[in-house]
C-alpha cells in the first residue's frame, strides 16, 4: 500500500479522497530527530511551511529507498532541498495556483491596515485608549503601489489595487511584461523612487541574504509603507526597525519573518508593523484547492 506524510496537515476531504482511492495518509507532524525514522516509511511526504525538508532528511529517507514525491502544498518550495531530491531520484512538487487570491486578499488588508493604522488601534483601544487624533491616516486611493515580483499574486493584487484607484507599478528579475498588462514595467530603482506603498511578491533569494536594507531604504519616498508577504528576509529586520524608528518608513505589514516563529523582539513589538504569522494562504479557500492539487499530483504520478 501506498503510504503518504501529511506532515503539516491537509485539508480534511483531501485526505478522505485519498483514503478512498486506497492510499494509506498519516497526518501527524514530526520534529528532528524523529522525523529521521518517520520518514523511512512512507512513498510520500507532503509538507506546508514548518517541515523543512533538507539534504540531511532526504539522505536518511535514501536509506529505505521508499520515498519518491516531496508534495509542498503551497507556492515557495525554499524550505526544500529541491535539487538535491531531485538528482537522488526524489520527485518535487508544488501547487502554484491555488492560493494566489487569498495571499492577494491578505496583502491589500494590510494596506488598508498600515495606511489607518487599525492594528495599532485594536490593541490600544482593548487597553481602555481612545486615539483618534493620533490614528489620523492616508486614503489608498490615488497613491501609487509598487509590487516587486509580478507573478501569479501581484497580478491578483494589481487588480484589487486598480479597482481601489491606486496606480500600480511593478518590476520583476525578467523584465517580462505580460500582453495587455495595462500597469506600468519600472526598474527596480524607478519602483523605489516612485512609489508610496511597496508589495514584495517574489521568492526568497538563493544569493543573498535580503533584498530590502538599508541603502534600498534610503532610495525610497520618505514616509514610504512596506508590505511583505512573500519571504521572511526578503526585507532586512533591523534595517526596517531603524527606518520606522528614524520616520523614513511609515509603517510596515508583515506576514513572513526571518525565523518563524519570530522571535525579534523588536519586530513583534514594534507599534507601527502589522503582524500576521505566516497566514498568506490560510483560507478554506485556499487549502481546499491546495488539497484537491495534491490528489491530483499524487494520483497523476501513481498512474
Ligand atoms: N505568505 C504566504 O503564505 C505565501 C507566500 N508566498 C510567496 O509568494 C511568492 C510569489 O508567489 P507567486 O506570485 O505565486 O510566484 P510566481 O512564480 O508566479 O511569481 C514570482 C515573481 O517574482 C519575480 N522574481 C523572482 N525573483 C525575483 C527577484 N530576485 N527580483 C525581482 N523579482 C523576482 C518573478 O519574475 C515573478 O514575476 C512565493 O515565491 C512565496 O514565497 C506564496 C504563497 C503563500
Ligand atoms: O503553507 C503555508 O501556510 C505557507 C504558504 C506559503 O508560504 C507558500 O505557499 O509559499
Amino acid at each position: 500500500m501506498i503510504r503518504i506524510l501529511t506532515a503539516d496537515g491537509m485539508e480534511q476531504g483531501a485526505i478522505r479522497t485519498l483514503e478512498d482511492l486506497g492510499y494509506e495518509v498519516v497526518n501527524e507532524h514530526y520534529e528532528l530527530p524523529e522525523l529521521n525514522e518517520k520518514i523511512k516509511e512512507f512513498d510520500v511526504i507532503v509538507v506546508r511551511s514548518a517541515t523543512k525538508i533538507r539534504e540531511p532528511l532526504i539522505d536518511e529517507a535514501l536509506k529505505s529507498g521508499r520515498l519518491k514525491l516531496i508534495i509542498r502544498g503551497g507556492v515557495g518550495v525554499d524550505n526544500i532541498d529541491v535539487k538535491y531530491a531531485e538528482e537522488k531520484g526524489i520527485a518535487v512538487r508544488n501547487t502554484p495556483n491555488a492560493s494566489s487570491a487569498s495571499v492577494a486578499e491578505l496583502a491589500i488588508g494590510h494596506l488598508f491596515t498600515i495606511a489607518r493604522h487599525m492594528h495599532s488601534a485594536n490593541v490600544t483601544m482593548r487597553k481602555g485608549e481612545w486615539n483618534k487624533k493620533k490614528y489620523s491616516g492616508i486614503e489608498l486611493a490615488g497613491k501609487t503601489l509598487g509590487l516587486i515580483g509580478f507573478g501569479r499574486i501581484a497580478r491578483e493584487v494589481a487588480l484589487r489595487a486598480n479597482a481601489l484607484g491606486m496606480k500600480v507599478i511593478y518590476t520583476n528579475r525578467s523584465g517580462h511584461k505580460p500582453e495587455n498588462e495595462p500597469n506600468r514595467y519600472v526598474t527596480m530603482e524607478e519602483l523605489f523612487k516612485e512609489a508610496d506603498f511597496i508589495s514584495l511578491h517574489m521568492p526568497k533569494l538563493a544569493d543573498k541574504p535580503h533584498l530590502i536594507g538599508k541603502e534600498e531604504i534610503e532610495m525610497m519616498k520618505d514616509g514610504v509603507y512596506l508590505v511583505n508577504t512573500a519571504r521572511g528576509g526578503l526585507i532586512d529586520e533591523d534595517a526596517l526597525c531603524d527606518a520606522l524608528d528614524s520616520g523614513k518608513v511609515s509603517a510596515a505589514a508583515i506576514d513572513v519573518f526571518k525565523e518563524e516563529p519570530t522571535k525579534n523582539e523588536r519586530i513583534y513589538t514594534h507599534d507601527r508593523i502589522s503582524l500576521t504569522p505566516h497566514i498568506g494562504a490560510s483560507t478554506e479557500e485556499a487549502q481546499l484547492r491546495i488539497g484537491e492539487e495534491i490528489v491530483s499530483i499524487i494520483k497523476a504520478f501513481f498512474a
